[in-house]
């Protein structure tokens, strides 16, 4: 079990001003912690700073006080993120892709073909297993985007926006499979600008004009 800590924070792109100011946040485990705000407000931007993608310009993002140094080692220290674009690749089947990306992090074929079936189906996908990428629908894909990120098993994990495709019931399922990584253990994160899938978070962290402020601490 991890912590995640953002101490005192600025994240920008290039030479640009910062898209957020001092911002001090923890994840911790056992926790689905809520990042809320409106569309550019900077919800991405920081779950890529906590995935290690975009570094602080001033201040730190840390796991268990190991400072982020990039994505390679933010995920050998067991940082997952579904990315908001899902991040799949179009041209391998729902299944190569949660099965590429477990062997990547280390898992035996063997374990890849469990962690993948298990995923699938919690996610309501085992009959698309054999399909391509751009044969599934918007839902369907982000659904396989999921199940690549909680084949993980990861100690964070980054949900950036992942029920926006979603109807109520595959989001309600989708929520409870969050809840249930916080139980195992994990540091949950996720951004959403959907006011009932932040209700049923832990604490949530609200961004607006470049600043985060405490909605629920
Ligand atoms: N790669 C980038 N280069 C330059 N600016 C960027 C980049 N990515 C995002 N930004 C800017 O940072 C700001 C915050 O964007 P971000 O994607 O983090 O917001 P968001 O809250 O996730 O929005 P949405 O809900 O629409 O996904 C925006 O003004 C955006 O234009």
């Amino acid at each position: 079990m991890v912590t995640l800590t953002v101490e005192a924070a600025d994240f920008a792109y290039g030479g640009a001003a910062p898209v957020l100011s001092g911002v001090t946040v923890t994840a911790r485990p056992g926790e689905i912690l809520a990042v809320t705000g409106t569309s550019g407000a900077g919800k991405t931007t920081l779950l890529s700073a906590m995935a290690g993608l975009l570094p602080a310009r001033t201040g730190e993002v840390a796991v268990d006080g190991t400072p982020l140094s990039g994505r390679d080692q933010a995920v050998s220290l067991g940082v997952v993120l579904i990315p908001q674009d899902n991040g799949l690749a179009a041209i391998l089947t729902a299944a190569e892709n949660v099965s590429v990306a477990v062997i990547a992090i280390g898992g035996s074929p063997a374990d890849a073909r469990r962690r993948t079936a298990d995923s699938l189906e919690v996610l309501g996908l085992s009959g698309q297993a054999n399909q391509l990428i751009d044969e599934l629908s918007g839902g369907q894909q982000q659904r396989a985007a999921i199940a690549r990120g909680l084949a993980l098993h990861g100690d964070v994990l980054l949900a950036d926006e992942v029920t926006s495709e979603l109807d109520a019931a595959n989001r309600q399922r989708v929520l409870e499979l969050l809840r249930a990584e916080a139980a195992r253990g994990a540091a949950v994160v996720l951004a959403t600008h959907d006011p009932e899938a932040a209700a049923v978070c832990d604490r949530e962290l609200h961004l607006a004009d470049g600043e985060a402020v405490w909605a629920r601490p």
